[in-house]
């Protein structure tokens, strides 16, 4: 009478041990999946920018712009995004004049969202003589975010996509004389309207000649967003490039202690980011190859003949003057003397001269 009694404790230990690794596989899932549906949103928009360590000068109120109206969305856990059915910002237009910081925040933007993956392209490097290659750069972009959607649905990281000088890709189509150019818009549209499905992914575009583009790119769900990057820096914004430039070499001890980077914001207006970072490098340069200043009467007299406007003039007229007298083919540009000047001064000033 034993023998069924064992057998069915037997055939009972046998069916629970099965069964078990399913269950705890089951609640495993469960459990994983409940966490990632809970977690927290890869950005907070309560966080105020340090605008400092991003690196980032006198674009401020563009940065905020661009938070509140293109990065709000992302702030949003996926469960509260499916819940909700919000669509993100899946693209952003930056343009402006060169030098300005568009690149930059294009690159700091992928930072502040936590992205999984930046990439950064330039337009003509997509481009290609042989057909279909440029549509192939274009698609293969795309693919790891796409690859990501599929295998992590809502919790797929975010990936940015930055386009720069898109004017290059994107020309208005029907205007050219080959149809590259149409076939690559088309790809682009294409796959920005993919994205619909797709909410990992965020394309940046950057050009300075808007008006190139094609105009169905700009429409709503394609580069929705379009942020003009333009102003040159004011004083506040210049002192903040200088001293996000020059932050490293104050940490290294390069940096004499009688640079005066409130007076070099004020002899730099009318420089862009770009400018600002270029007299740096210049500084930096002259400084490696232990360039000594001038002599001091000759430093004096350049300070007086450059920076008010007057005496500007005065100097134009004076250069004028020597410049027909030495020879007659050399022509004078007051701007760059200005930037020479500055240029000069910088490069003092980061001596410690
Ligand atoms: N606002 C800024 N703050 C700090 N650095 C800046 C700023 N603007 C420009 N720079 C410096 O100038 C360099 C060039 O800027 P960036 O490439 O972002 O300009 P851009 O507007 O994209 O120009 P382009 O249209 O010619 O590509 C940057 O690498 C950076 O070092």
């Amino acid at each position: 009478p034993a023998m069924p009694q064992l057998a069915l404790a037997i055939f009972c230990a046998v069916t629970i041990s099965s069964l078990v690794p399913g269950i705890v596989g089951a609640i495993y899932c469960a459990w994983t999946r409940r966490k990632q549906r809970k977690r927290t949103p890869t950005y907070d928009l309560n966080i105020p920018i340090d605008y400092n360590a991003l690196g980032i000068g006198g674009l401020d109120k563009e940065l905020t712009e661009i938070r509140r109206r293109a990065l709000a969305s992302r702030t949003l856990s996926p469960q509260e995004v499916e819940e909700m059915e919000i669509e993100h910002v899946r693209g952003i237009l930056l343009y402006g004049p060169p030098g300005t910081g568009k690149t930059l925040i294009a690159r700091k933007i992928g930072g502040l969202l936590k992205a999984a993956s930046t990439k950064i392209v330039n337009g003509p490097e997509i481009l290609d003589k042989y057909v279909g290659v440029s549509e192939q750069r274009i698609r293969e972009l795309f693919a790891a975010a796409e690859c990501d959607q599929d295998r992590q649905g809502a919790n797929s990281g975010l990936h940015v996509i930055i386009f720069d000088e898109i004017d290059a890709i994107c020309k208005k189509r029907g205007e050219m004389d080959n149809h590259v150019n149409d076939t690559i818009v088309d790809q682009l549209l294409a796959k920005m309207d993919g994205i619909e499905q797709l909410n990992n992914i965020l394309v940046i575009g950057i050009t300075n000649l808007p008006e190139l583009l094609d105009s169905a790119l700009l429409r709503p769900g394609r580069f929705e967003i379009q942020m003009k990057v333009i102003n040159l820096p004011d004083e506040a914004g210049r002192l903040q490039i200088f001293e996000i430039r020059t932050a490293k070499l104050k940490e290294n001890n390069k940096l004499d202690g009688s640079v005066n980077l409130k007076e070099l914001a004020k002899k730099t207006k009318q420089y862009s980011g770009a400018g600002i970072a270029g007299l740096i490098t210049m500084a930096d340069f002259k400084r490696a190859l232990g360039e000594k200043p001038k002599k001091k009467e000759e430093k004096d007299q350049n300070e007086q003949n450059v920076d008010e406007s007057s005496s500007l003039k005065k100097s134009e007229e004076k250069e004028e003057k020597a410049n027909m007298t030495l020879s007659k083919k050399k022509t004078y540009n007051p701007i760059k003397r200005v930037r020479h000047y500055v240029a000069k001064k910088t490069c003092d000033a980061l001596r410690g001269d």
